[in-house]
């Protein structure tokens, strides 16, 4: 489904992502792990459309995306979910929720049969939220989209870890649920992520370290 090819990512003088070759697959489950600077996040904006490489191939189902814009690639199924969650702080839940589920759709009952803690909040506006609630709206939206590939960065970030391992879980099982679906879990500490993922991508200084399965991953490789 995702194939990541020798991708190479600059900021100005300065290359974050120095060929990074990876590939993900229908019902895969992954997380992408590193110190903090390693390049999780440039990594998973490259792929998502909000940066452009300067070397290397972004194969979509084997179509070549490495230059289509976010939304193309949102229309085919790839989303992200920014570290800073991207909800619109100004608008109000239920509002953030429509935006999402687009015109026309007024079905927020999927999204909100996931997180049903969201049903008492609908009129507050997400700049109102906790930490946890802002993620568990972040999330709640994206379910509306049509995701195939479901990158999320640092899911984890200031949440409770009861809540991140109830998040995490509703991906993993969203995934199971959908065969034909993916989800990417980018995280710098991953301990918590690990029982939910098939498979742990260890990116060091811009590079693929290593690949390994959650049972043989050891955090010294960090
Ligand atoms: N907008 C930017 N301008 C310049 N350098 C940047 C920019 N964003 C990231 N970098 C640099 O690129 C490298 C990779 O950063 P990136 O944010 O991808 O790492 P990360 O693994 O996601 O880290 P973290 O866990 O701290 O979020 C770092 O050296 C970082 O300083």
């Amino acid at each position: 489904m995702l194939t990541v090819e020798g991708v190479r990512v600059r900021y100005g003088p300065l290359e974050a992502l120095h060929g990074v070759s990876l590939t993900v697959a229908a019902g895969d489950v992954v997380a992408v792990v590193g110190r903090n600077g390693a390049g999780k996040s440039t990594l998973v904006r490259a792929v998502a459309g909000y940066l452009r490489p300067s070397g290397g191939r972004v194969l979509w189902d084997g179509v070549d995306v490495t230059r289509a814009p976010i939304g193309q690639r949102a229309a085919a199924g790839v989303m992200l979910i920014p570290d800073e969650g991207g909800v619109f702080r100004s608008l109000t839940v239920r509002e953030n929720l429509e935006v999402f589920a687009g015109a026309g759709r007024s079905d927020l009952d999927e999204a909100l049969d996931t997180f049903p803690d969201l049903r008492a909040l609908l009129r507050r506006r997400a700049v109102l939220l906790s930490g946890g609630e802002q993620q568990m709206l972040a999330l709640a939206r994206a379910l509306l989209a049509p995701w195939r590939l479901l990158m999320v960065d640092e899911l984890s970030q200031g949440l409770a870890p009861y809540l991140a391992a109830r998040l995490y879980a509703v991906l993993a099982e969203l995934a199971a649920a959908h065969p034909d679906r993916a989800v990417v879990l980018a995280e710098p500490h991953p301990r918590a992520a690990l029982r939910f993922v098939g498979r742990v991508h260890v990116l060091r200084r811009g590079e693929l370290a290593a690949t390994a399965s959650p049972s043989d991953f050891d955090a010294a490789t960090l």
